[in-house]
């Protein structure tokens, strides 16, 4: 298992330096305004120039125009976008990076239309996350029995939703996901992470690498 680690909704470069230091392999910078974890382009530009070799920064977005989200790929450098709203299958394609869309799970019906994404455009992997109010980072956890239709059939998923230090390798056993993605549980407050509880979080994870 080779389980791939990315850390949310990251405002601040010690922040950003911290996670890849302790051995994260993507940074989300989050660009939907109503997000308490929001960054503007110049400041996500210089977030995202942190980015080591071999790291992915991924740009969060919520029923953004391709026009916005195209100008936040070029001139912060994302190797990825996280579609985190709305957005149909034919609308994730045409920014020259993989697509990521996430999908909120509150049963089986879900699970059944993230189905409809699977090849559609650009998608490189699901995301499925918990179903709080609003879009996302409402720390909730959902189903993770639901996740091996997914899996079993091949298809790269992250699990996100509710992740913490303390149930991300539980969270992992239960899926054997592509990756895992945590925002609000590794944080003191929103948009502030607790560097000791990336680093906890990071080695839960990568510990079921090497025990496997
Ligand atoms: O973090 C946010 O504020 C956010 C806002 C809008 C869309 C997505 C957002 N974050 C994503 O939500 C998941 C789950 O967050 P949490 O760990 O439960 O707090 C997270 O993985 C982010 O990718």
């Amino acid at each position: 298992m080779n389980v791939r680690v990315k850390i949310c909704g990251i405002t601040r470069s010690e922040d950003a330096r911290a996670a890849w230091d302790a051995g994260a392999d993507a940074l989300g910078l989050n660009f939907y305004p109503r997000s308490p974890r929001y960054v503007e382009p110049g400041p996500a530009a210089a977030l995202a120039r942190t980015r080591p070799a071999l790291g992915s920064v991924v740009g969060v977005f919520v029923n953004e125009s391709p026009v916005t989200i195209l100008a936040r790929v070029r001139e912060c450098g994302l190797t990825a976008v996280q579609l985190h709203g709305d957005e149909p299958p034919e609308a994730c394609m045409g920014y020259g990076v993989p697509v990521i869309k996430a999908l909120r799970v509150r049963g089986e019906e879900d699970v059944e239309r993230a189905r409809t994404y699977v090849g559609a455009g650009d998608v490189a992997a699901l995301l499925l996350d918990g179903a709080a109010p609003g879009y996302g980072g409402g720390g909730v956890t959902f189903d993770w029995g639901l996740v091996a239709r997914l899996t079993d059939a091949g298809v790269p998923v992250l699990v996100a939703g509710g992740l913490t230090p303390g149930n991300v390798a539980e969270a992992i056993r239960a899926t054997r996901p592509y990756g895992v993605d945590v925002a609000s549980g590794v944080e003191s407050s929103p948009g502030i992470k607790d560097v000791d509880a990336v680093r906890t979080f990071i080695r839960a994870a990568k510990a079921l690498n090497l025990g496997e």
